[in-house]
């Protein structure tokens, strides 16, 4: 199973530019969560502050007891062995072939023999479907496939926590749609811890277990994704709808005599509550994500702290049957 990643009070500058402050969040153990936030405001920092490739001034990124801001290195490049990375462009290497990518990490990082290299690295290559691929240079496939061999390349080492910086960067909706099922049939296969950064409301929508949002360097909210999907937050909403009309301007913040005028024009219809679609299930054949049970756990022993909007979002999709088998609904209005 994945391992539970806690961030506490982190912040970050570079010089006087102030990056985010006090970002405390938990990604819970197996589950998928994704970092949404207009560009620039600093997810990719925030996930290279994961692995302790960029140190904030302030808190701590506990994982298994080691603190990948303050610890030792030795212990921080032993835990940063734990995670898979997967980077917006796939990272390949344009000289080597797809099998030769997906296999560098472990030729670099293990002693393992040629031949057990071989059987790791086809089973990841059929994991992500590229089979028939393997001999490829990057240049002759699409970038879609490029993706898929990246994260191929981010499963080798088995991590139990994977990272993925804008995975469907360049990519059509309807790749973007097979990207997401991928995401959701790979944590059904190896119970990783997963975050993932995107803009992409599909991905948002549909693949999450948790969401969370960085806007004017703080986080405005993470938690389950029921709760960032019904926020009545100006800038979570305008975020989630894709409008200009919001908090969030081109160059990421407006001012205040723009939001007012705005305010003005869009009115009720801003106002409207937006549908929660069901979260995608693992692909049939698959086994089911352990994550539901313990989320589902998780979220009824967290409920009455959540606002009203969310709660009720929990509680219908539980009654459609999602991470069913293990807990009992509380009887209907209790907690609300
Ligand atoms: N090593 C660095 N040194 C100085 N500034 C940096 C460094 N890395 C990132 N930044 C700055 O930090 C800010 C946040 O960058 P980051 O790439 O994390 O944003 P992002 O939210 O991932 O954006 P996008 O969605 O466009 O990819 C930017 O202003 C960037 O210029």
């Amino acid at each position: 199973m994945g391992i539970e990643v806690v961030v506490e009070g982190l912040t970050k500058s570079f010089g006087r530019q102030s990056i985010w402050r006090d970002v405390t969040l938990t990604l819970p153990a197996g589950e998928v969560s994704v970092m949404l936030g207009p560009s620039g405001t600093g997810k990719t920092v925030f996930l290279k502050s994961l692995i302790g490739l960029l140190k904030p001034e302030k808190g701590r990124v506990l994982i298994n007891g080691v603190d990948m801001v303050n610890s030792p290195e030795r212990d921080v490049y032993e835990t940063r062995k734990l995670f898979g990375l997967m980077f917006q462009d796939g990272a390949l290497f344009g000289s080597m072939s797809l099998f030769d990518n997906i296999a560098f990490p472990l030729r670099e990082h293990t002693r393992k023999k040629e031949s057990e290299i071989r059987r790791i690295v086809m089973e990841r290559i059929e994991v992500v479907g590229l089979l028939g691929a393997e001999g490829k240079l990057p240049g002759e496939i699409s970038g879609g496939m490029r993706k898929r061999a990246g994260l191929a390349r981010a499963l080798v080492l088995d991590p139990q926590i994977i990272l993925c910086d804008e995975p469907d960067s360049g990519l059509d909706p309807v790749r973007t749609a097979y990207l997401s099922q991928l995401l959701i049939d790979l944590n059904a296969q190896i119970d990783a811890t997963m975050l993932i950064v995107t803009h992409n409301l599909d991905i948002a929508a549909t693949v999450p277990d948790n969401m969370g949002m960085l806007f004017r360097r703080e986080l405005v909210t993470f938690g389950p994704r029921e709760v960032l999907l019904t926020s009545e937050e100006p800038v979570v909403a305008q975020f989630l709808a894709g409008r200009r009309e919001g908090p969030i301007g081109m160059s990421e913040e407006k001012d205040a005599a723009a939001l007012a005028a705005e305010a003005d024009a869009v009115g009720a219809a801003a106002a409207r509550p937006r549908a929660i679609v069901p979260q995608l299930e693992p692909s049939p054949g698959l086994p089911p994500r352990r994550a539901v049970a313990r989320r589902r756990e998780r979220v009824m022993g967290m409920i009455d702290q959540l606002p009203p909007a969310a709660r009720s979002a929990i509680r219908r999709t539980y009654e459609r049957g999602a991470g069913a088998p293990t807990l009992p609904l509380p009887a209907a209005g209790s907690g609300a």
